[in-house]
């Protein structure tokens, strides 16, 4: 039975080059890693759906809170017995971004905190109606939101593929997401949290191993 990770952090904060580099790391060290990316676009149509409502499309989804919580909540049920499975066969399984991503974004859009409604209606329907498995670790990568801001920006300018979306663009609502990511983490929401910004990645996972 293998540790299940979830890393969380802003758009644009540097998830993806992270894990890429703790699972590099991991490998090297001989451990079995899997890892899968959320929102899984491409392979579920409510990703699909929520990224283009992000863009523009779909009339007035993007309005509702709810209804974009509950697209990518659906994203991830698709994929339950798969992690199950993963974590099952491997030493270690390692998301980017999972259900604290609903938690956060969706209560910052409302203006709530981390003891808010959205945040209990996302661990309700995630964890227990959907059956999700609660990670054993989450892993928050905190760098400054402007930091993060400006990645995004620059990843945009570069690749045209990578427009940012009405989130993103967002700069009051980063700020929010970034103060409840903070909440979340400082009241272990769910299962311990790491938080880390620039960190050398040997040392993140050697760190998190230890825990
Ligand atoms: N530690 C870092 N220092 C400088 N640039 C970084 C760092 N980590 C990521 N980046 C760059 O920032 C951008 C966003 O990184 P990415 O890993 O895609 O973030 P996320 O998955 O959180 O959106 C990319 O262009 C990436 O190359
Ligand atoms: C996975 C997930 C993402 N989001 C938000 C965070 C991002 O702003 C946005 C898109 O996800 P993101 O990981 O940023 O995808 P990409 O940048 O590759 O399009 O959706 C949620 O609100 N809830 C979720 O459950």
């Amino acid at each position: 039975m293998g540790q299940l990770i979830a890393v969380e952090g802003l758009d644009g904060a540097g998830k993806n080059t992270l894990v890429t580099g703790l699972v590099d790391r991991w490998r090297q060290d001989g451990l079995r890693v899997w890892t899968l990316t959320f929102p899984r676009y491409g392979e579920s149509v409510t990703a699909d759906l929520a990224a283009e409502a992000l863009h523009g499309q779909h009339g007035d989804l993007s309005d509702s809170v709810y209804a974009m919580a509950l697209m990518f909540a659906l994203d991830r049920a698709g994929a339950a017995a798969e992690i199950r499975g993963a974590v099952a066969d491997h030493d270690i399984v390692v998301l980017d971004r999972y259900v604290a991503s609903n938690a956060a974004y969706n209560a910052a859009r409302l203006g709530q905190g981390a003891d808010g409604e959205m945040v209990s209606w996302v661990r309700d329907i995630e964890f227990r109606r959907f059956g999700l498995p609660v990670p054993d670790h989450h892993v928050l990568l905190g760098v400054a939101p402007q930091v993060a801001m400006d990645r995004a920006a620059h990843r945009e300018s570069i690749d045209s593929s990578r427009r940012r979306d009405l989130y993103e663009r967002n700069t009051d609502l980063q700020l929010r997401v970034d103060a409840v990511y903070r909440e979340l983490a400082e009241a272990n929401w769910m299962s311990p949290w790491q938080s880390t910004a620039d960190e050398d990645v040997a040392e993140l996972a050697v760190r998190l191993l230890d825990e």
